[in-house]
Parts: structure tokens; C-alpha cells; sequence
């Protein structure tokens, strides 16, 4: 059943997206229907090639699908121009990549208000804040990315992706390039985000413990969706994973870190 259009900050109906063509040609997506519920955490797991990456994607106005349709809030990105998408992106949609994604040459602070100032919007300052002091970094907001560790740029990525209060969140395997402790910050930032902010997630991981920080864990195989857990625990996620993964259709759970 799906939820009435104000609660859905963004929903993908009988999605496909098939690459090549003849013998070559893959179903990245086979038809998938999924709904993104506005204030709640969700986690997309699933083999490696099922098709996580390309749901994304095309979640988020970074790719387009072969048929289908994808909407953010109540916009239909199927007939947007170029330039229609690219001010959605930057305008409702906030993004955390696994490499981080920072410009090199400017401060932490530069980074975090960059789609702000691109825009032409002044951050709220209480927001702003807010969001660097819950997320422990406003002693380094004079720091370029090469002067902070990896969990330091992540959690200036999450400020960055927060500060514009974007309607929907996503995270590609934001979580892929951390240690386990870094790792937990970043989750439980944007776990806070949600729980106490309001805010929507949805991220791709490979990851059960980084997915168990979510409201709901949608799973693909092949293309589709075959399952949705609600608040699972890790151990019920690596199971159902690992049960995934053992079917012969399934092309293999590969922990391999994936770059954009
Ligand atoms: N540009 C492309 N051209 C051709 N095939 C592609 C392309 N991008 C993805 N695919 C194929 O589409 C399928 C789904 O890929 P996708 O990257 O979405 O999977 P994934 O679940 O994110 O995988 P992983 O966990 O390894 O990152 C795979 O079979 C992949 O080889």
C-alpha cells in the first residue's frame, strides 16, 4: 500500500533500468515500487549488482531509468530539463558520497555552506550551529579536507548535506571508506537527524551494523525488492543477507568498497 503523497519525500514506481543491449543487456532494475516515507530512516541492502546503486541514483536525479517513474516530494523528475534537475538537486536534496565528495582547496566551513552559497541562500545560523555542534566539528571549520581524518571530512560532509535542511537525504555507502568508530559517528549523526530533526535518510550500504541504525532495511536481488525488515538488529539483517546471498541467482555479497 502506499502512503498519501505529503508523507512521501520520495517514491520510485515500477521502476526499470536496463544497460546494453542483445546478449549484453542487464535489468539493473526489473520493476521496482518503493515509497520513502518523510521522516524515516531507510537502509537499501542487497548482493552485489542487484541494483542498489542504479535505485539510487535514480532516486536521487543522478541517473535517469529506462521506464518508470521517480517522484521527489510531489514533483515528477520523469520530464525535468537539465537544468530543472540539477536546481532539485542542489535545492532538496542533500547528498553523502563514501569518498566524501569535499572541494580540496576550501575550509571546512567553505565546503559545508557551498550548495548554500551556489544558490545564492544564507544558512540559518542557529541551524548552522546546531548541526556543527552536534556534529563535534567547530573547532575544525578552518581546516581544508587534507588537515582532517576521514571521519572529520564525512562529518563535514553530513554538516554540508544538513545545513540546507534539504527534503531528502542520500547516503552511498557513506560509511564505506570509515573505521568502525567513525563509522558509528557518522550513523548516529544521521540517525539523530531523523529521530530528532525530522530529517529523511536513505542510504545504500553493505554494511548490517550500519544498517541496523535504520527504520526499515529494504533488500534487493536481481533488480527488485524481496524483502523489507522493520527495525531490524544487525544479527536479523547479516542473516537475512547472508540467505540472499546463497541464492544461486543472486550475483554474490561482495564487501568490496564501491567508489560513484
Ligand atoms: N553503466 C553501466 N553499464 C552497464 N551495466 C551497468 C552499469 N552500471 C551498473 N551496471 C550493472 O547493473 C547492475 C546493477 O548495478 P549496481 O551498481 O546498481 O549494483 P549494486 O547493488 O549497487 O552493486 P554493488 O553492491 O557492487 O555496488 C549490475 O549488474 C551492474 O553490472
Amino acid at each position: 500500500m502506499t502512503a498519501p503523497p505529503t508523507a512521501v519525500a520520495a517514491r520510485a514506481t515500477d521502476l526499470k533500468k536496463i544497460y546494453g543491449t542483445g546478449d549484453t543487456q542487464v535489468h539493473a532494475l526489473a520493476g521496482v515500487t518503493a515509497d520513502f516515507v518523510r521522516g524515516e530512516f531507510t537502509a537499501i541492502m542487497g548482493p552485489s549488482g542487484s541494483g542498489k546503486s542504479t535505485l539510487m541514483h535514480c532516486l536521487a536525479g543522478l541517473d535517469t531509468a529506462s521506464s518508470g517513474s521517480v517522484s521527489i516530494g510531489d514533483t515528477d523528475l520523469t520530464n525535468l530539463t537539465d537544468k530543472q534537475m540539477t536546481l532539485l538537486r542542489r535545492d532538496r536534496i542533500g547528498f553523502v558520497f563514501q569518498s566524501f565528495n569535499l572541494v580540496p582547496t576550501l575550509t571546512a566551513k567553505e565546503n559545508i555552506t557551498l550548495p548554500l552559497d551556489i544558490a545564492g541562500r544564507k544558512a540559518d545560523q542557529h541551524w548552522f550551529d546546531t548541526v556543527i555542534g552536534r556534529l563535534g566539528i567547530a573547532d575544525r571549520l578552518g581546516h581544508r579536507p587534507s588537515e582532517l581524518s576521514g571521519g572529520q571530512q564525512q562529518r563535514v560532509a553530513c554538516a554540508r548535506a544538513l545545513v540546507g535542511q534539504p527534503e531528502i537525504i542520500f547516503g552511498d555507502e557513506p560509511t564505506g571508506n570509515l573505521d568502525s568508530r567513525s563509522s558509528g559517528e557518522v550513523l548516529s549523526i544521521l540517525r539523530a537527524a531523523v529521530s530528532e530533526f525530522g530529517q529523511t535518510v536513505v542510504i545504500v550500504t553493505h554494511d548490517p551494523r550500519a544498517a541496523s541504525y535504520a527504520d526499515r532495511v529494504v533488500f534487493l536481488a536481481d533488480g527488485q525488492i524481496v524483502q523489507e525488515l522493520r527495525n531490524p538488529d544487525a544479527d536479523e539483517i547479516f542473516e537475512y543477507m547472508k540467505n540472499l546471498d546463497e541464492t544461486p541467482s543472486s550475483g554474490g555479497f561482495s564487501q568490496a568498497p564501491k567508489e560513484l
